[in-house]
């Protein structure tokens, strides 16, 4: 039995930071495991420019712990007013490394998002010829289609048309769900990819909802059904480079997360590497985790591997109930229940 893992130091290729003084209370944990992470601009207001690009990358910066050496990646959040100016300024910025796609109101602070992507076509246009990757929420956000098929519904009535029109555009379909999605992405052309989460790859939707309904396994795209988890855990453990990790971190303080209407999003950067471990463990395929979590990302975005390690020893720990937010408190992922594997300091 492995119960040792070294790893070239992995990145997170999708993560939520936030904003303000819970910076502290975020980024380390994300800086401890991995070199770099795409950070998502869905703030409020969210990130649409290159100078606030700029501005949040070093507020981030100023978060970590000396000596950490974590290196945000940013993005840019498109919205109806996006200009293809916009997308030359944030290639020539050297700090900006993709574009965010959120369809208006699809998930949370995407009220800015696209209403109408044939209207973006110059900027699409401007990404594909600098070959900036597009990053895409892949749902639908029309109302008569039903919850658990948005995903699906999103890859026929919006991707498809995309990639027929921009055939080299660069695009990762964000935390897929769907055995639609991993086939979609499987027969695509090699300028397409997905990143797939540590939950997805866990849970199915009877976390979310047997036996009472469970917040913090509330998330976007919401968690699927048994056989949708299978072809995630299968996806994700071919050795596949057009997949790879992505944790899709989203913290939420626990009073926006258990209440009448609460949001989406689950915090898992406490111990994400160590619950891909488990995932890829439980089937068998320790040994793909290392493609996954640190040579894929890099190759689809064209940068460099890391250069050094990290290790996992297969010693159980116990998650904290909660941890610091601010004023206010988080619900991590297996909060109070054990995690298999450790991150050796
Ligand atoms: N995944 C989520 O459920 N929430 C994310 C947004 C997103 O990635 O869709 C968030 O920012 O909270
Ligand atoms: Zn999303
Ligand atoms: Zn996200």
């Amino acid at each position: 039995m492995v119960t040792t893992l070294q790893l070239t130091r992995p990145d997170d290729w999708h993560l939520h930071l936030r904003d303000g003084k819970i910076l502290t209370d975020i980024v380390p944990a994300t800086g401890r495991r991995f070199a770099r992470a795409i950070i998502m601009p869905n703030l409020r207001p969210p990130i649409t420019t290159t100078a606030q690009a700029l501005a949040y990358r070093k507020r981030i910066l100023a978060a970590q712990p000396k000596n950490l050496g974590f290196e945000p990646l940013m993005t840019l959040y498109l919205t109806d007013n996006t200009i293809p100016e916009e997308i030359t300024r944030a290639r020539n910025s050297g700090h900006i490394y993709a574009v965010k796609l959120y369809p208006a109101g699809a998930t949370t602070n995407a009220d800015f998002g696209v209403n109408h992507l044939g209207k973006l076509y110059p900027v699409l246009e401007a990404l594909q010829q600098q070959q900036l990757p597009l990053l895409v929420h892949g749902e639908v956000t029309d109302p008569t289609v039903d919850i658990f098929d948005r995903e699906r519904v999103f890859i026929d009535r919006h991707l498809s048309p995309l990639l027929h029109d921009f055939p080299a555009l660069r695009v990762v379909l964000e935390h897929i769900t769907t055995q639609e999605a991993v086939e979609f992405i499987k027969a695509g052309a090699h300028n397409i990819a997905a990143t797939i989460t540590p939950h997805h790859l866990l849970l199915n939707r009877n976390a979310l909802l047997a036996g009472g309904i469970q917040p913090h396994y509330y998330c976007l795209p919401v968690l699927k059904r048994e056989t949708h988890r299978q072809a995630l855990v299968a996806a994700a453990t071919s050795g596949n480079p057009k997949f790879f990790l992505g944790t899709d971190s989203a913290p939420h303080a626990k009073t926006a997360k258990e209440t009448a209407c609460g949001c989406a999003g689950i915090y898992n950067s406490h111990a994400a590497l160590e619950l891909y471990a488990e995932a890829f463990e439980e089937a068998g395929a320790l040994e793909k985790l290392e493609g996954f979590a640190s040579f894929h990302g890099p190759g689809f975005y064209g940068l460099p591997r890391n250069q050094d390690t990290v290790t996992l020893t297969k010693i159980p720990w116990q998650v904290p109930d909660s941890l610091p937010y601010g004023d206010d408190t988080l619900i991590p992922l297996r909060g109070g229940t054990m995690v298999a594997w450790r991150l050796a300091e």
